[in-house]
């Protein structure tokens, strides 16, 4: 936590400067009763109107400093919670294909979305706090001191009544809350099953269960919550009483000084109040360094030990000048399972190859090597002479494009998904939409090119996908085109067209995946590979 402080520091240590003014004058305010009492007793009334503008102002600051210190902080606490973002989305995107898909991608979406609003509140945000009651405890027991030295002395002995009576309920209240965060995953859980069913209890006319499954499966986190509430209140309870308690007892140890001539009388006013700063600030540090230390795996976890400098390393960038292919025994296994039995092949620059096979041949499996996502094979792959394990991820992105069985389909526009950000001429676009059939009918959206594709794709429709998906690999213009699949949503007359456009592309190597071999392209096709 401390890099993103270190960040700000210089901002951070404004705040904390602003934070003193404000303990501060929350001290000086208190101390300003004392005199007020004491000008009242000795009958000073100009003495008394003057402290009494003084208390106004002093608070009138207080309430200034509140406003622009809680303002800061919140830009601070925003600015951190930014740069960690930053720093998660740069551990993920530099995941090997591999490592990423270990975890589910909502995992990575949990990390970014609610991991960070915990640091943010249990962490950012707390070290403000930290610093304030650290700041008003020891500001108070100055004032304190300036009174009589027993009045520090006892403020001390009664925050250890005051911080462990509250702890009386710890038990108690941490098996409520972990009920209540275990209720509440489940209510979770069962409400996503019920609404990711939504089609099937649709085409069932059964979409009232979802009604009914919120209700029913609603009543036990609500149950626990009322308990977690109810302990919360017994622990403030206990907390307040504890405190109001100890205040009391100040109060008349500051009398008892005063009879004795000990402490002004006007004191009585104030060691109330400052001790009270003494017992909320030590109170309050054990839970919020504890709350800032239990985050320690949450940044831990976000250490991939990934170097996300490996894009930007001196490896070539260059693409590869003869992309000749050769497999020299490739095979491929998951755990004990083989996908893939060797292969020996070799593709020669600008062919046209069409791999079928049997569902399970390891299909899907040799195109995932050939686009680098599994680099644990056995055996041998090169291209242009080099193997593909020492190739650059940016080398091999420059060389070769995969376009995927089941193409994802971002939530924007045609261009959008089309380019993914890169900078393209619109005559490039067209041409790789004409390449992919896809042409006339983005020409007859009504903001072409600029049209939305809705979530997932789903103004499109599937083979409409996959064709954009197609124009999407075509607009990179690689030196070798690997399509998984990639007509197998099309009709089989549009499906021969678009495979006749992939196999007349002069200037590449285009390998396809298909399950389904048509007849009327197999004399564009230089290698038909049929894996066993
Ligand atoms: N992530 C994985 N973990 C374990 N086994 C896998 C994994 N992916 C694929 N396999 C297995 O590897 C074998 C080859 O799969 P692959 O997808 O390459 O076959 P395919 O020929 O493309 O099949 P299809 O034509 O049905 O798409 C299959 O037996 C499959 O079950």
């Amino acid at each position: 936590m401390s890099k993103y402080l270190k960040e700000q520091w210089a901002w951070t240590l404004f705040c904390v400067f602003l934070i003193a003014l404000m303990s501060g004058s929350k001290v000086a305010a208190a101390l300003i009763n004392t005199y007020l009492l004491n000008s009242l007793i000795s009958f000073q009334r100009n003495r008394f109107l003057l402290l009494v503008g003084l208390a106004i102002l002093t608070w009138v600051i207080f309430a200034f400093l509140i406003y622009v210190v809680y303002s800061l902080r919140a830009r601070l606490v925003q600015k951190m919670s930014l740069s960690l973002r930053h720093d998660i989305s740069q551990q993920i995107s530099g995941l090997p294909y591999s490592r990423f898909h270990a975890k589910n991608s909502d995992d990575y979406s949990s990390w970014l979305m609610n991991d960070v609003t915990m640091i943010e509140n249990g962490g950012f945000s707390v070290f403000f706090d930290i610093i304030s009651v650290s700041l008003d405890a020891i500001f108070s027991i100055i004032a304190l001191l300036s009174f009589h030295w027993s009045l520090v002395v006892l403020t001390l002995l009664l925050s250890v009544v005051t911080i462990f009576a509250p702890q009386l309920m710890q038990k108690k209240l941490k098996k409520a809350s972990v009920e209540t965060s275990q209720a509440n995953e489940n209510f979770a859980a069962s409400v996503n099953d019920t609404l990711h069913g939504f089609d099937t209890l649709f085409a069932y006319n059964l979409t009232q269960r979802i009604i009914n499954h919120v209700d029913k499966s609603g009543r036990l986190p609500q149950t626990k919550k009322v308990q977690l509430g109810r302990t919360q209140a017994a622990a403030t309870s206990i907390g307040v009483l504890a405190n109001a308690g100890s205040q009391l007892i100040t109060i008349a140890w500051t009398g008892a000084l005063a009879l004795a001539r000990l402490t002004p009388i006007g004191s009585i006013l104030s060691t109330g109040a400052l001790a009270s700063n003494v017992f909320n600030g030590l109170a309050n540090l054990g839970p919020t360094l504890t709350s800032v230390k239990s985050l320690n795996p949450l940044f831990a976890k976000y250490h991939l030990g990934v170097d996300t400098s490996l894009n930007t390393s001196n490896q070539s960038t260059k693409s590869l000048a003869d992309a000749t292919i050769n497999l020299t025994n490739l095979s491929y296994r998951y755990q004990d399972k083989i996908a893939l039995k060797p292969v020996s092949i070799k593709l020669p620059l600008n062919s046209k190859v069409i791999i079928t096979g049997e569902s399970g041949a390891g299909k899907s499996t040799l195109l995932n090597i050939l686009a680098g996502k599994l680099l644990n094979y056995s055996g041998s792959v090169k291209i242009a002479g080099q193997e593909l394990k020492d190739l650059s991820s940016e080398q091999l992105r420059k060389t070769i494009t995969y376009v995927d069985q089941i193409p994802y389909i971002f939530n924007g526009t045609i261009r959008d998904n089309l380019t993914l950000g890169e900078k393209f001429s619109d005559d490039a676009i067209f041409q790789a939409l004409k390449r992919s059939d896809l042409f006339d009918f983005v020409m007859a959206q009504k903001q072409g090119l600029d049209s939305s594709v809705g979530e997932k794709g789903q103004l499109f429709s599937g083979g409409q996908r996959q064709r954009l998906a197609l124009a999407r690999g075509l607009l990179r213009n690689p030196q070798i085109l690997l399509v998984d699949e990639g007509t197998n949503s099309l009709k089989s007359e549009s499906a021969i067209q678009v495979e006749k456009q992939f196999l007349s592309l002069q200037d590449m190597t285009v390998i396809f995946v298909t399950h389904q071999l048509h007849e009327e392209i197999r004399p564009e096709i230089d290698q038909l590979i049929t894996l066993a």
